[in-house]
C-alpha cells in the first residue's frame, strides 16, 4: 500500500488522505493546477510536504534509505528530457543502477516492451518527442520498482503507442506492481484505470471506480464543463455539446 496521511504542501495540497493499492492502475485526475504533479513528487519522495506523510506498506517514506526508494519507487516526470549523450541502451541501464547490477534482461524486456529494441544503439538525444518519453519509461521499468509513478506518460505518443504503453502498465500492474499515472485524457482514465483520485484545488475531492469518481456530474463541478460519457463499460467516449 502507498498512502498519504493529512498531506500539506504550502497551498498546493491541503489535507490529502489517499491509499492506493498495488496490483492496480490508479489515475490522478484534476483541471489544470489542481496538485497532481505535486502529490505525485510527493509520492515518489521528491518533494518534502509541509505536513503529515506518506507511507509505503508500514514505513514511512520519509525514513527509506535513498536507495531503496529509489529501487521500490521509479518515477516518470512530465516532459522530461533526456540530458546525456549516451546511447538508448545505455540510458535505460541507468534504471537498474539503485540495484547496483549489470543484468541484461530486465533491460532486453523493457526495451522490447516499448518497442524500443530496434532503436538500442540510437543516441538517446536523436529521439523524437514520443521515442524519448518511451526511453524514459523503459527506463523505470528496467528498475521493476514496486511503484510506477508516471506523471502523463501518454501526453507525447501516438495513439498506437498510447494503447501500446497502456497494456504495458496493466501487465506490471498484473503482476503486483502499482501504478499510479496522471492523466488528463478522461477517457483513458474511465476506460483503463482501477481508480481514479480526483484533486480539485489542492483537495482530495473522490477516490472511487471511475464510473463514479468521473461521473457527469462531479464533470460538471470539478472541470466546470457539460459533458456525457458514451459506449459501454470499457469504451466509453466522452462528448462536449
Ligand atoms: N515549484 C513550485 N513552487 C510553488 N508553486 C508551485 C510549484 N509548482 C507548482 N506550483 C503551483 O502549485 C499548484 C499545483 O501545481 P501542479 O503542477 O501540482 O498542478 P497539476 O494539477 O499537475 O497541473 P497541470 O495539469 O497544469 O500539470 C499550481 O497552482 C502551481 O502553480
Amino acid at each position: 500500500m502507498l498512502g498519504t496521511m493529512n498531506l500539506s504542501v504550502e497551498d498546493r495540497l491541503q489535507g490529502v488522505d489517499c491509499r492506493i493499492e498495488p496490483g492496480k492502475i490508479t489515475a490522478i485526475c484534476g483541471p489544470n493546477g489542481a496538485g497532481k504533479s505535486t502529490l505525485l513528487e510527493v509520492l515518489a519522495g521528491l518533494l518534502v510536504p509541509d505536513g503529515g506523510e506518506v507511507v509505503i506498506g508500514e514505513q514511512g517514506l520519509a525514513s527509506m534509505h535513498p536507495r531503496e526508494r529509489a529501487r521500490r519507487i521509479g518515477y516518470l516526470p512530465q516532459s522530461a528530457q533526456i540530458a546525456w549523450d549516451v546511447s538508448v541502451r545505455s540510458l535505460v541501464e541507468l534504471g537498474r543502477m539503485p540495484h547496483g547490477d549489470h543484468l541484461a534482461e530486465p533491460v532486453d524486456r523493457a526495451l522490447a516492451a516499448l518497442d524500443l529494441a530496434e532503436f538500442s544503439d540510437r543516441r538517446a538525444q536523436s529521439l523524437s518527442g514520443g521515442e524519448t518519453a518511451r526511453v524514459l519509461l523503459a527506463r523505470v521499468l528496467a528498475g521493476e520498482p514496486d511503484w510506477i509513478l508516471a506523471d502523463e506518460p501518454l501526453a507525447a505518443l501516438d495513439l498506437g503507442h498510447q494503447l501500446s504503453l497502456i497494456s504495458h502498465l496493466r501487465a506490471a500492474a498484473d503482476s503486483g506492481c502499482g501504478v499510479v499515472i496522471v492523466l488528463h485524457d478522461l477517457a483513458h482514465a474511465m476506460n483503463f484505470a482501477d481508480r481514479v483520485l480526483v484533486l480539485s484545488e489542492g483537495r482530495l475531492v473522490a477516490t472511487e471506480a471511475p464510473e463514479r469518481a468521473l461521473s457527469e456530474e462531479r464533470l460538471r463541478k470539478v472541470w466546470g464543463v457539460d459533458a456525457r460519457w458514451l459506449g459501454e463499460a470499457g469504451a466509453r467516449a466522452l462528448v462536449t455539446s
